[in-house]
């Protein structure tokens, strides 16, 4: 895969032009980038990255082995019209936007190789766990180049299309219920003396070493708690809090609305 072209200069095609230049997956000079109003966004690329900024679309399409659609779902259909009479019949398109399906991107570019996948915000710093679909139409030598370009920004798991809406609603969304987590941490901590930077050090620190933990140690989460939790002690006072405020159901609701809300995107 030679060339690629993003359609759409916002954050999630900035943490990947990132990825792929940092690792060099791929030279920045075959990396080509659109945006529809933001010129001073291109530039700022273009001199952060050395990619290629253009608004030449027609001649980007025609050189593009793949297309990455990285526009916000209310901006996709009027772009997909409008790159619709200039990219070539078989040109590979991976799309990053939430909850359009593959079936629409056809619809208007007609049958080709197709992608969809969910990163989050983490691709920033090469920590996305990206949940990829393909249609039947993408070969194995296509499949391999995405795997390699989605290593970037961390790990890929590939899945059906219709399981995207669960990843987007755990993994994609998923950040932000942990920022919301670690708001409420510090906020609570903040009201026993401790400065900010102190507070926010051990919550921080906390959420990071029990991940860790997550990920070295072949052990559920519930074993991991049990193990932290001494009978009448304060972590058994904490969790009967948690558990009285019916803190999982509140988790199982919000991951629950997350997928509603994408399925709902996707129809509408
Ligand atoms: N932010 C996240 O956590 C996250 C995670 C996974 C997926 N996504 C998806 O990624 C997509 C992009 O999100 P973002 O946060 O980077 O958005 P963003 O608003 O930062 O960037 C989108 C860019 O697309 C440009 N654009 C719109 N229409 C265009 C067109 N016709 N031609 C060229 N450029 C066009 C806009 O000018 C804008 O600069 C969204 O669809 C979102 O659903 C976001
Ligand atoms: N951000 C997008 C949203 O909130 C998709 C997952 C993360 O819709």
């Amino acid at each position: 895969m030679k060339n690629i072209l993003f359609i759409g200069a916002g954050s999630m095609a900035e943490a990947i032009i990132h990825g792929l230049t940092a690792q060099q997956v791929i030279d920045a000079a075959h990396i080509f980038v659109t945006n529809k109003s933001n010129e001073a966004k291109l530039t700022q690329l273009h001199e952060a990255y050395g990619i290629s900024a253009t608004y030449e679309l027609a001649d980007a399409l025609q050189q593009a082995d793949l297309v990455v659609l990285a526009m916000k779902p209310k901006d996709v259909k009027a772009a997909l019209e409008k790159i619709a009479a200039h990219i070539p019949a078989q040109t590979p398109v991976l799309s990053i936007v939430a909850g359009y399906a593959m079936a629409s991107i056809e619809a208007i570019l007609g049958a080709r190789p197709l992608a969809r996948i969910m990163p989050n915000t983490s691709a920033q710093i090469a920590l996305s766990t990206t949940g990829v679909a393909y249609n039947a139409a993408v070969n194995d030598g296509t499949k391999q180049a995405i795997t390699t370009l989605l290593q970037s920004i961390g790990t890929v798991i590939e899945v059906e299309e219709d399981q995207l809406h669960a990843v987007t609603a755990i993994s994609g969304s998923g950040p932000a219920y942990f920022y919301y987590v670690v708001e409420a941490m510090k906020e609570a901590g903040l009201t026993y003396g401790l400065d900010e930077q102190t507070v926010k050090q051990l919550v921080v620190e906390t959420m990071a070493g029990a991940s860790e933990m997550l990920k070295r140690v072949d052990e559920e989460p519930q074993l991991l708690r049990k193990k932290i939790t001494s009978p009448g002690g304060t972590t058994e006072a904490g969790v009967k809090a948690l558990e009285k405020f019916n803190v999982k159901e509140a988790f199982t609701t919000c991951i629950a609305d997350a997928e509603a809300k994408s399925r709902e995107l996707a129809n509408s």
